[in-house]
């Protein structure tokens, strides 16, 4: 059994926690041999709250967990902390874009990213799903210059779950048999859920998804529109948002980046641009990539047609005016 490792999860005491620790605590992202230490950070009032999650997780009577430290202090939270996943920030309700969370939720990433900076391992693993998540990541890391800036993520692994699982749907095939769907750019209603890479297996045969789909309307539009704004069609259903999927989402993305990616598979992440396929430098970009040895690359050589390319101009305007929008909030105190 390898030596435990501290993970952290703000938003402890919130609804998308509440399925991540479960899962986490089971083993299913550092693997079944790895003792876990779960630091839990929510703000005071939410204490008592706090408290009832940490009861519950003693009873689930979890062998590979060590123990549990809940906190309101992020220095207690963020100490040599090994992973972080940063789900603590206010949800948008219906009829909001999750830019709109922009204002109210970016501060609470300037401090998480100065704790880290000072308590947290240096090659420490940071995966931020609080909203905006790509443009929190990019002021997280903005706030950690001791840290590289390729630890900081931003989950985009929600909406390829999604964009394999209404491919899946519309082929009567199973999701593991849908592989390398590629979610561009923001994880907003301007991303781009791209399957022009993507394979499917149907009757044993493993062809293009284009091909398998055999329309390029619906591949283009419905399909597009439908990934774009399912988190809001959660929210109408539920008035609540996306949880139990956000948080095994949460889950992947980090087993894949702790554990790298076979072969040929590639998966979607929020990193930090290089500029690659013509996406804006500087701004934390949902690319196709694969992982080994801890460290992601994004996936290079993929061919974009016109329609693709223009998506991806969208996207990355988004994203440089919330970096915009975001530095100025952050400057304001
Ligand atoms: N990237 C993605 O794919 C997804 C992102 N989200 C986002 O995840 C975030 C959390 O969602 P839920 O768990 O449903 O919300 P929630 O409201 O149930 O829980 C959020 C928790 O964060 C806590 N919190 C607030 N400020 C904090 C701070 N400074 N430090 C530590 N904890 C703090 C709150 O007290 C609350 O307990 C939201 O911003 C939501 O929009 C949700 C689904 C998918
Ligand atoms: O839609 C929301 O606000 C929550 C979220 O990010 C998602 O479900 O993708």
């Amino acid at each position: 059994m390898a030596q435990p490792i501290k993970v952290v999860v703000t938003g402890a005491a919130g609804q998308i926690a509440y399925s991540l620790l479960y899962m986490i605590a089971r083993g299913e992202v550092f693997g079944k041999n790895q003792k876990l230490v779960l630091h839990l950070l929510d703000i005071p009032p939410m204490m008592g709250v706090l408290e009832g999650v940490v009861m519950e997780l003693a009873d689930c009577a979890f062998s590979l967990l060590e123990h549990v430290v809940p906190t309101a202090d992020p220095e207690v939270a963020f100490k040599d902390v090994s992973a972080a996943f940063l789900v603590g920030a206010m949800p948008r309700k219906e009829g909001m874009e999750r830019k709109d969370l922009l204002a109210a939720n970016v501060k609470i990433f300037k401090v998480q990213g100065q704790a880290l900076n000072k308590y947290a391992k240096k090659d420490v693993k940071v995966l931020v799903v609080g909203n905006p998540a790509n443009t929190n990541a990019l002021v997280c890391s903005h706030y950690a210059p001791s840290i590289p800036k390729e630890n900081f993520t931003a989950m985009t692994r929600l909406d390829q779950n999604r964009a394999k699982a209404q491919i899946a749907s519309k082929l009567g095939i199973a999701v593991d048999n849908v592989k390398n769907v590629i979610i561009w750019g923001n994880h907003s209603s301007t991303q781009f859920p791209d399957v022009c890479n993507a394979t499917a297996t149907v009757d044993g045969v493993k062809k293009s998804v284009n091909e398998a789909i055999g329309n390029a309307a619906y591949l283009q539009n419905e399909f597009v529109v439908t990934v774009q704004k399912r988190g809001a069609a959660v929210i109408a259903a539920r008035k609540m948002s996306s949880a139990m999927s956000a948080a095994k989402a949460a889950c992947d993305h980090m087993h894949d980046w702790w554990n790298g990616t076979n072969p040929g598979d590639f998966v979607s992440m929020g990193v930090i641009s290089d500029g690659s396929y013509g996406a804006p430098k500087d701004v934390v970009f949902s690319f196709p990539v694969e992982i080994r040895n801890g460290k992601w690359s994004i996936v290079q050589g993929l061919q974009l047609d016109d329609f693709a390319k223009s998506k991806l101009q969208v996207t990355g305007k988004e994203l440089l005016e919330e970096k915009e929008e975001a530095m100025t909030v952050c400057s304001q105190d």
